[in-house]
Formats: C-alpha cells, sequence, structure tokens
C-alpha cells in the first residue's frame, strides 16, 4: 500500500488558486452535452469524477475536445445522444452517475451504467423510483435499490409530477430536475420531507438558467420545468474554484497561524461550501473574503469548540471534524447522515481514525462529537476517500502521522499534497549521516541540546532490534522474524536511557556483538521498513536533529540541512576504543579496526540505503577537529538552512 509520511507542521500561511469545483464541473459537461450549440468549458477540474464524465460523454458520441490549459470544447447534442447504444462503467464518482442515470433514462436509447464496488453499495432507489414515475424503463442488474442499471427507452407520461424523497441525497434531486426538460413536457418534481444538502440544489438551478432553462419553485417542496424547455448553450461558462476544497487550506490558516487565502471561490459564489468560512469563524477564526477570494488566520486567543447543524455543508463539515482536534472543548456536528452513504461511512471512518490518534470521538447515527486530546502519531486509513485524506492532512499540525493511499485525493485534488507542502512549514530536521565512530552520535546530540530540538539516535533502533531478536531466539538472518520484532518493538527514548520492554537496556546494545548484529539486521529491506515510521514519529515541533546513515537520503530526504561526518578508519578505531575502555567494555584496538572496516564495507555495500554521501549533504571530516569544532561548524550551517 502506498502512504505518506507528513512531519508535524510549524506554521501555515500563502495563498492557493483552488481546481475546478467537482459538482458545478460535472453538471457543466453534462448540461454543455445535452445543450444546442458548443460550449466552451473553462477551468474545469481535473480529476478522476470529471474524467470519468468526459469518457462517458465521449462514448455517447458527444464531441469532447481539450484546448490549453482546463478547458474543453463540448459540442452539444440538443437533448439526443448519436450512440444510442452503449455500456458505461463510471468508477465510484457520484456526480457522474446519478445525472447521467437520470439523463440517460429519458434520452431514448439502451444504456447499462456500472461503477466500483463501492459505488454498487450506494442507494440509488429513490432516484429510480422519480424516473418510473416519468415513465422511465429501469432495470437493477444486481440489487434492488442499487447499481449497476440497464436503462431503456422511457415512455414519458405527459404533465407527469414525480415524487422524490428529499432526506436521501440531494443529487437524487438535481438529476431529476437536470433530466426533467428531456421529457419535452411539463414536469413538476414534488418533494416529500425535509430537503437536506439545499445549496447543491441551489447550484444546480443556477447552471440550469446558465444554459436557459428556468426552474420554477415553490420554496424547497416544489420544482416545475415548463414544456418545451431545451438547453442552450451559453458559449464560455467559467468553473468556479471547488469551495470543498477551500475549507482545507481555510482550516489551515485557523490552525496554522494563516493568513492562508484561496482564490477561485467567494462571496459571489454559487457554492453552499463557502459557507464553511463562518462555521471556521464560529471556531474562532479570523475570515476576510472578497467576490471570490476567501482568507483565514489563527486568533489569538485560539480556536473554539463549536456545536454545529452541518446539514448545509455536508462535504465542508468534515474539516471540521478534525479542526475540532485543535479547539477547546468538545465539537459536534449534527444532522450528517448522509455521511453514512457517500465515498465511504464517513461518520464511521472519521470516528475510527480519530480514535487511532488519542482522540476522544462518540457517534451516533447522524452526529459525531469530538474532544481533542494528546495526539500521537499513527497510520490513517482514507478508505478511497478523497475527502478522508484531506481532512486528516490537518493534523499534522499536532503529530507526525502517516496517510495510507494518499492518491485517493485524485477523485477532486490530484495535487493536493503538493499544494498542502506549498503552504505550510514542516519542523526541519538537521540529518546526519556517516561511518561508524565518525562523531555522530556525539555531535548530534549537542547540537539538539542547542537548538532545542529532539534527537533521534537511529542506530540504537538497530541495536535493540538486534538485541531483541537475540533475547527471542531469533536469527539475525530471519529476515521475516525481525522484521516483525523490528515493527513490534516497545521501545521508550529517556533523557539518557532507553527502555526496551519496560526495562533499561543500558550498555547492552553498547557492544562490539550488538554493532555487528545491528549492522547485519539493518541490511535486511523488510527491518528497514518496518522502522521507517517509527524514526520519522520523532520529527516533531520545534525540531529533530538525526544520526545515522541514511537520515538524509531516505528517512528524511526533505532534511533542511544534511550532513556527512567522517574520520579515517585509524582515528575512528582509536575513538571507539576509548569510549568502550571508558565503559568498562574490552576492547582490542586491531579487531576493533578490523571490524570497523568490514561493517563500513558492509553499510556501504548493502543494497538499501547504503552508506554514502547524498549529492545534497555537506561534508564533514572530524580527523582533525575535537569535538567542539565538529558542533560549532554544524551549528554554523543550521542556522544558516534553517533561517
Ligand atoms: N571530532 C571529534 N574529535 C574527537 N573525538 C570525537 C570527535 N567526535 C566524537 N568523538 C569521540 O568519538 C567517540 C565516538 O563517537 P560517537 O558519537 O559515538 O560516533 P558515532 O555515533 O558516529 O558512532 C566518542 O567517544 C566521542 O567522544
Ligand atoms: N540510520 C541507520 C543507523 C544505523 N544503521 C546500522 C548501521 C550500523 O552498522 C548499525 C549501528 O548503528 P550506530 O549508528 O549505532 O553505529 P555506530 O555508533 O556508528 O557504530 O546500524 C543503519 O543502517 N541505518
Amino acid at each position: 500500500m502506498e502512504f505518506l509520511d507528513l512531519s508535524q507542521q510549524i506554521s501555515a500561511g500563502g495563498t492557493v488558486r483552488l481546481p475546478g469545483s467537482k459538482s458545478i464541473s460535472n453538471r457543466v459537461l453534462l448540461l454543455a452535452a445535452l445543450a444546442e450549440g458548443e460550449t466552451e468549458v473553462r477551468d474545469l477540474l481535473a480529476s478522476d469524477d470529471t474524467e470519468r464524465m468526459l469518457d462517458a460523454l465521449k462514448t455517447l458520441g458527444v464531441g469532447v475536445d481539450a484546448l490549453a490549459g482546463e478547458s474543453w470544447r463540448i459540442k452539444g447534442c440538443g437533448g439526443r445522444f448519436p450512440v444510442r447504444q452503449a455500456e458505461l462503467f463510471l468508477g465510484n464518482a457520484g456526480t457522474a452517475f446519478r445525472p447521467l442515470t437520470a439523463a440517460l433514462a429519458l434520452a431514448g436509447g439502451d444504456y447499462v451504467l456500472r461503477g466500483v464496488a463501492r459505488m454498487h453499495e450506494r442507494p440509488i432507489g429513490d432516484l429510480v423510483d422519480g424516473l418510473r414515475q416519468l415513465g422511465g424503463n429501469v432495470t437493477y442488474l444486481a440489487n434492488d435499490g442499487f447499481p449497476p442499471l440497464h436503462l431503456k427507452p422511457a415512455t414519458i407520461r405527459a404533465g407527469g409530477t414525480v415524487q422524490v424523497r428529499g432526506d436521501v441525497s440531494s443529487q437524487f434531486l438535481t438529476g431529476l430536475l437536470m433530466a426533467l426538460p428531456l421529457t419535452g413536457e411539463t414536469a413538476t418534481v414534488d418533494v416529500i420531507g425535509e430537503l437536506i444538502s439545499k445549496p447543491y440544489i441551489e447550484i444546480t438551478l443556477a447552471i440550469m438558467a446558465r444554459f436557459g432553462v428556468q426552474v420554477q419553485r415553490e420554496g424547497w417542496q416544489r420544482f416545475t420545468v415548463p414544456a418545451g424547455s431545451r438547453y442552450v448553450s451559453p458559449g464560455t461558462v467559467y468553473v468556479e474554484g471547488d469551495a470543498s476544497s477551500a475549507s482545507y487550506f481555510l482550516a489551515l490558516g485557523a490552525i496554522g497561524g494563516g493568513p492562508v487565502r484561496v482564490e477561485g471561490v467567494g462571496r459571489d459564489s454559487i457554492q453552499g461550501d463557502v459557507r464553511f468560512a463562518e462555521a471556521l469563524a464560529q471556531m474562532g477564526a479570523e475570515i476576510e473574503m472578497g467576490p471570490n477570494w476567501m482568507a483565514a488566520r489563527a486568533p489569538k486567543s485560539g480556536l473554539v469548540a463549536v456545536d454545529l447543524d452541518c446539514n448545509h455543508i455536508p462535504d465542508a463539515a468534515m474539516t471540521l471534524a478534525t479542526t475540532a482536534l485543535f479547539a477547546k472543548g468538545t465539537t459536534t456536528l449534527r444532522n450528517i447522515a448522509s455521511w453514512r452513504v457517500k465515498e465511504t461511512d464517513r461518520i464511521a471512518a472519521m470516528a475510527t481514525e480519530l480514535r487511532k490518534l488519542g482522540a476522544v470521538v462518540e457517534e451516533g447515527e447522524d452526529f459525531i462529537r469530538v474532544t481533542p486530546a494528546d495526539l500521537k502519531p499513527a497510520a490513517i486509513d482514507t478508505y478511497d476517500d478523497h475527502r478522508m485524506a484531506m481532512c486528516f492532512s490537518l493534523v499534522a499540525f499536532g503529530t507526525p502521522l502517516r496517510i495510507n493511499d494518499p492518491k485517493c485525493v485524485a477523485k477532486t485534488f490530484p495535487d493536493y499534497f503538493e499544494r498542502f507542502a506549498g503552504v505550510t512549514q514542516a519542523a526541519p530536521v538537521v540529518a546526519i549521516d556517516g561511518p561508524s565512530a565518525s562523531g555522530k552520535g556525539t555531535v548530534a546530540a549537542r547540537v539538539a541540546a542547542a537548538l532545542g530540538f529532539a534527537y533521534l539516535d537511529s542506530g540504537a533502533l538497530y541495536r535493540l532490534t538486534a538485541l531483541a531478536a537475540q533475547r527471542a531466539g531469533v536469527d539475525w538472518a530471519d529476515e521475516e522474524r525481525v522484521a516483525a520484532i523490528a515493527a513490534a518493538l516497545d521501545v521508550e527514548f529517556l533523557e539518557n536511557e532507553i527502555r526496551l520492554d519496560g526495562q533499561l537496556v543500558g550498555d547492552a546494545i553498547r557492544t562490539e556483538a550488538m554493532s555487528a548484529g545491528a549492522s547485519k539486521v539493518a541490511a535486511l529491506p523488510a527491518v528497514r521498513e518496518a522502522l521507517l515510521f517509527r524514526q520519522r514519529a520523532f520529527n516533531t515541533k520545534p525540531g529533530l536533529v538525526g544520526d545515522g546513515r541514511d537520515m538524509g537520503s531516505v528517512i528524511f530526504p526533505h532534511a533542511p540541512l544534511k550532513v556527512f561526518l567522517t574520520a579515517s578508519a585509524e582515528v575512528r578505531a582509536e575513538r571507539r576504543y576509548k569510549q568502550l575502555i571508558e565503559k568498562g567494555l574490552s576492547a582490542n584496538l586491531t579487531d576493533l579496526l578490523l571490524d570497523l572496516q568490514q561493517r563500513d564495507e558492509r553499510d556501504s555495500q548493502r543494497s538499501v540505503a547504503p552508506l554514502r554521501q547524498e549529492r545534497d549533504a555537506k561534508l564533514l571530516d572530524t580527523t582533525g577537529l575535537t569535538i567542539e569544532q565538529a558542533v560549532d561548524q554544524v551549528l554554523v550551517w543550521s542556522r544558516e538552512a534553517l533561517k
């Protein structure tokens, strides 16, 4: 499984130009395809969801041409798709599946619509019932109420009234409304019960109007499309930035200092999720807004918890769940039952993953309640849900963490994590690598103390693994079992001591036998993999100095300062000899030199993370230097690099 490890973040600030809105992009594409005339769609979101829609339209015979940038020319088919029989695969794209179901059910052809397994678990029965009331001929190919679907030509009933439940997914109503003009008749939709996610219906009505169809409405209960309504291209359409995507960056500003400014959505937006900014303001964030931009910064007194009905911002509300980790008090997000039928059961997923970090979470059928706690590093699962991945990136302000399957953000925001990195500053790392007894540990510990940073003695982890394996009677060459031991190591780093399985280890890991053992287990790829996140989890505020063999190359490749510390083999052997004798351990200088040369050889020649000077590492040869001189040089470089 792919993953992304995030260091703890220190601050956030800057400007982000948002990708196009997913909701607007797919609605505009469908209406442009159904319209008379050509439409140029500018600033379209480039993502999985829009790709599914574009592919579907191509399959249906619609002329789709990519122009420069994220612009497309769509040759409208005037309500009649050229291809009358087709099978469409729509992945996990709800914003493609629902409206296409509605449009194709009334478009007079014979179509099969499929998606990924999760899509086949997401209900569509209420939409199908609505289409059947209009005369649609829809069959379920697997389970009643769920995709895949088979659509055959409808027998349209004149002057029909459709009843559709409003409390399931507003995408059903959106789909129906957008398809109604295809009947050619006057058609009315009555919404039964409370309509959820109303702002999404506003988007639908606004875009239909842009394509020349005025929906007459009575509140949120009744919508009528007059006979003879037809879609006509408005020529050029600009897609607004995605307001849900804006929520992550506004939250970053509110948590990480800010200001973080997003461009592409603002006060004049037709997207309901811009109201996320109000929710953030209720938490204390300072918000500024212009017609097409918004900015957020942290309040001096810190964020505070809220108790909020989130029905109007179902997607952006997820961002509040992780923002709550940085607010004083318990946050309750209510009226979010729709989370349960999204890309995943988002209430369950959110609760499970927040608990991994140590947060206190209570969940109900339609609410979630989050109380902050001291956060601890964890590997977060994302459930093929882009919003899970993006929401949990905010957690990096509280603890380093691992995000599994980070590429799921491609659904709406393929370069999310690059943009995240662009407006955040991670806790810095000074990476010190080099051969045995070059002085890494001594120098690293003193530099860490001088800078007020944490210190990671990564070699100790390999030594501890070797020791734990020996104690468990596991051969150092048994990769699988040694890796399992490394993954399960119960260690605690104290000021000047290490506890393994609750007991102080003392010099048991410093013997030459354990040096050799460490070098052997360190050559096993599975062992290195097992220790990777454990090492990165040390990268907390205000910063870290790490020493080892691969700090700069593998563990912290983005470290602002990398040092390669070395000295002649003879000098290093002498240093190690003195060190061992001082500790009261037995040693022989000739053997030590030989051991050290063998170990250098093994550490340099192994296939994974070999010992070598990185191209961007500064070389420091300590053969003729005192400890103080070596420390001073690294401190000079650190102050330059961390400015
Ligand atoms: N620049 C230096 N000059 C002299 N002795 C040093 C220097 N750096 C380190 N030492 C000594 O060498 C020994 C080995 O250093 P250590 O930090 O354990 O190396 P490493 O972590 O690279 O194996 C220590 O006893 C340390 O005091
Ligand atoms: N980041 C690291 C740290 C240590 N190792 C390996 C290589 C060394 O032979 C052993 C022991 O490392 P350690 O830094 O404690 O050893 P020295 O003090 O330099 O002799 O672990 C590694 O492969 N990668």
